[in-house]
């Protein structure tokens, strides 16, 4: 089961120059939009110095208690005004700050997804596509939290912390020493039972992974556990996982009760020992109620605000880590595709030269073996062989998903590689084994085929690709949604649609990769004869697994291990008695 992946999951990574510098790329991003940040940091500036000058106000106003009515209502304005500017400050901060992060995000989700769509098919083969969106998804909202949030808050806290132990030092120094005394015991605590902690969640984690694969693939593959009576096995496969599970989440739980009463019994101490001693500097005259009052109020400024600094950190670690992500995504070399409105037109000869291949991601494994043969303009070629003999390779290689290691691909003599991939790509078109059709509608998925057709041109295509009907079938005939949210057409409509596609790019090269899945004959003929239609005019291949669609190709390529072991037309072919062409015909008529 592929596994989503959540901003909790991602690595932090250790800030240096490198890293840091990398994400400084991020500010490329902000573009125009440079002086909404920049008056957002002034606000952050302001809202941190209000919030310092809370608990000093706060003391002034107790001490106005032995003043007179003015002076106490004066001071109580004067907090109004500071924490009223102080809300006026956040709202704008946060505001900008979101404006910014936004306008940068598209940018960047944009650059990202361009960049996708255009790699090599070779960048898809080596990565679980899955994995890769759920991973782009993830940095991209690691860096939206930490830019709307995180690096603000790390800013104020930051702020607050110097700020504060700056102004408790000119309260009381003495208090202030005891109260930094105390610091290093929390932190060496926070710190070992911190890592403990954290080690015994990232085992219960890895538990609870275990145990969701054995549901997955049981509840995946429950034909099989039904049909082995294998009940009872995953029941206790199922309860040893469970049991690993509560094991280790219990002993967390006792590291962290006990963790979470030394905390309570330390800041209480600490608040003791803190009074204790303040009320023993007011009763030797060394501190006034009002200094005390500040004082309490800086500590727990201060305290909250270095409780929060690790995770702002730990988030500001993960975004550089996301960032250095999405620029290596977004870096990676594409293919070059340059669009001409008016494509290099091909007329449809297509010859293999000596063409050797291997996929590079087997580069020890060779697919393709010497292969030479030559299409002339408008002719059918099929291609035949026992599977993985390199038949859908072939076609790969029509389409220039992959380069050749050796030998080339001419097209009407030129080069394959003297067009761009373009003006090849639109000139060809494939109906595939495996026909996806996206979540839209019936119109929208032929239309896929040609984005500006027009009405008539999808109708007519659907027409000549025996569609029509079953679509006028349907209530909402062309605008039926289909996939998993609407109709599920069946293998035979599925395919139609996708012949209907081809009909309406009007290729000059078409490949059919046949579906291995056999058709009710009813469906077959109408699949089959809208094919026949479609292949008219045009140069074909066909790699074809039912015999019997092949029979007037001009051409018939016996593919072997990668190698052609038999050429000609089916009549030659069958000559030979003891051809491997002869065999697959035989062993088909047998099994039909
Ligand atoms: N993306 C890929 N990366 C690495 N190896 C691949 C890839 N696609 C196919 N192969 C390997 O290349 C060989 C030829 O595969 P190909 O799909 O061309 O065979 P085929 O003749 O079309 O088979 P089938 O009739 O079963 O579709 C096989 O050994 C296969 O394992």
């Amino acid at each position: 089961m592929a596994k989503r992946k959540k901003e909790s999951d991602l690595p932090k990574v250790k800030l240096n120059k490198e890293n840091l510098k990398k994400s400084l790329r991020l500010f490329s991003y902000i573009g125009p939009h440079k002086w909404k940040l920049i008056i957002g940091m002034i606000f952050l500036g302001f809202t941190g110095l209000t919030a310092l000058l809370f608990p000093k106000l706060m003391g002034d106003l107790i001490e106005t208690a032995d003043f007179n009515a003015d002076e106490i209502n004066r001071m109580g304005l004067i907090l109004l005004g500071l924490f009223t500017a102080q809300a006026v400050f956040s709202f704008f901060r946060v505001v900008l700050f979101v404006n910014v992060t936004e306008n940068m995000l598209s940018a960047i989700r944009q650059d990202t997804y361009n960049t996708l769509v255009k790699m090599p098919m070779q960048f898809f083969s080596s990565r679980r596509v899955s994995e890769l969106n759920s991973r782009v998804a993830a940095d991209i909202s690691q860096i939206q939290d930490t830019f709307t949030t995180g690096i603000a808050e790390f800013l104020r806290q930051m702020i607050i912390v110097i700020g504060g132990i700056t102004a408790l030092f000119f309260t009381s120094v003495k208090l202030s020493l005891l109260m930094l005394a105390t610091i290093p015991i929390f932190a060496i605590v926070a710190v070992f039972f911190g890592k403990f902690i954290k080690k015994l969640s990232k085992e219960t984690q890895d538990k609870v992974a275990d145990s969701n694969t054995i549901v997955g693939e049981s509840l995946q593959g429950i034909a099989n556990v039904k049909a082995f009576t294998n009940e009872a096995f995953e029941m206790l496969r199922y309860k040893f996982a469970v049991n690993d599970i509560k094991k280790i989440a219990i002993k967390g739980g006792l590291a962290r009760g006990a963790f979470s009463s030394f905390i309570i019994f330390c800041i209480f101490g600490a608040i003791v020992l803190l009074v204790w001693y303040a009320v023993k500097l007011q009763n030797v005259g060394e501190l006034t109620q009002s200094e005390l009052i500040t004082f309490i109020l800086y500590t727990i400024f201060v305290g909250a605000s270095i409780g929060g600094l690790p995770i702002q950190y730990a988030q500001i670690q993960k975004a550089i880590g996301a960032t250095e992500r999405v620029f290596d995504l977004i870096d990676e070399e594409p293919e070059v595709i340059i669009e001409n409105s008016t494509p290099q037109p091909i007329h449809g000869k297509l010859s293999f030269k000596n063409l050797k291949f291997a996929y590079p991601t087997r580069p020890e494994l060779t697919v393709l073996k010497n292969i030479s043969f030559e299409a002339k303009e408008g002719e059918t070629v099929a291609i035949v062989g026992p599977s993985g003999a390199g038949k859908s390779t072939i076609a790969s290689l029509i389409l220039r998903f992959y380069e050749p290691q050796d030998g080339q691909m001419l097209l009407d003599d030129v080069p394959a590689s003297e067009f761009t991939l373009h003006d090849l790509r639109s000139q060809m078109a494939i109906v595939p084994q495996d026909i996806l059709l996206f979540g839209g509608t019936i119109k929208e998925n032929i239309a896929y085929g040609k984005p500006e057709a027009s009405n008539e041109e999808i109708l007519e295509a659907a027409k000549k690709a025996n569609a029509h009907e079953f679509i006028m079938s349907f209530p909402e005939q062309y605008e039926t949604i289909v996939g998993e949210r609407g109709v599920q057409l069946s293998g035979g409509q599925r395919q139609r649609v996708a012949i209907a596609r081809a009909v309406l790019k009007n290729p000059v090269i078409l490949i059919l990769d046949e579906a291995t899945s056999s058709l009710d004959s009813e469906s077959e003929k109408l699949v089959q004869d809208a094919l026949d239609k479609l292949m008219q005019g045009r140069t074909s291949f066909v790699i074809a697994h039912r015999l019997s669609t092949i029979k007037n190709a001009e051409q018939i390529l016996v593919l072997e291990d990668g190698e052609i072991i038999e050429r000609g037309t089916h009549a030659d072919l069958l000559e030979k008695e003891n051809g491997l062409y002869h065999k697959l015909i035989q062993l088909q008529m047998e099994l039909n």
